[in-house]
């Protein structure tokens, strides 16, 4: 096989089969991270409690794509321990609730000290501004600027409203995920 063609195949296979992306899924307690989790693996929605630890799912959000997703709690007092999952993080997915206006500063200050870290240098961020079905929820732009993402340099970031309880906005995020790790991938 030529090398060309090698490569072609590596990308191919890492992606589409044997080896999931690794992908992080933070953000602050409340946000609606289980509840996305497991509408992606069981096109569900489950009752959750506070994750305090994590959960761990392999989901094929789209065709061909295969993510192992970790969640973490994001109780303030747990938080800490997020840095423990950045190691070999392909992709970041940052769930925000667009309806927690007096948290989006703290939202917005924990996700630069995830994105600060050595770890996670140059792994593309989504962010989903969930809950927009709330009445008062913030728009996405609006989400983004209060987050300082247009700011934002040396990183591929993408925003996309969602409500996780519908699932609307839930897998239009996860193909954007798709395509920032598969760009970010160095062939
Ligand atoms: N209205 C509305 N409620 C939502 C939405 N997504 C999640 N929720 C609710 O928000 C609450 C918290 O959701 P979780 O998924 O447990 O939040 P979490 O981010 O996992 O929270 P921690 O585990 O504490 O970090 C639950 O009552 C969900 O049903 C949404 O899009 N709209
Ligand atoms: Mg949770």
């Amino acid at each position: 096989m030529g090398l060309w063609l090698s490569k072609l195949y590596d990308v191919f296979s890492e992606f589409s089969g044997s080896t999931p992306a690794r992908i992080l899924m933070l953000g602050l307690d409340a946000a609606g991270k289980t509840t996305i989790l497991y509408k992606i693996k069981l096109n569900e929605n489950v009752h959750t409690i506070p994750t305090i630890g994590f959960n761990v799912e392999t989901v094929s959000p789209v065709k061909g794509v295969s993510f192992t997703v970790w969640d973490v709690g994001g109780q303030e007092k747990i938080r800490r321990l997020w840095q423990h999952y950045y190691q070999n993080t392909e992709g970041l997915v940052y769930i925000v609730d667009s309806n927690d206006k007096e948290r989006l500063s703290e939202a917005k200050e924990e996700l630069h000290g995830i994105l600060n870290s050595d770890e996670m240098r140059g792994v593309p961020v989504v962010v989903v501004a969930n809950k927009q079905d709330l009445p008062r929820s913030m728009s996405p732009s609006e989400v983004a600027d209060g987050l300082g993402l247009p700011k934002m340099t040396g990183r591929k970031w993408y925003i996309h409203g969602a409500c996780a309880t519908t699932g609307e906005g839930i897998f239009e995020s996860m193909k954007e995920m798709a395509n920032l790790v598969k760009n970010n991938k160095k062939y």
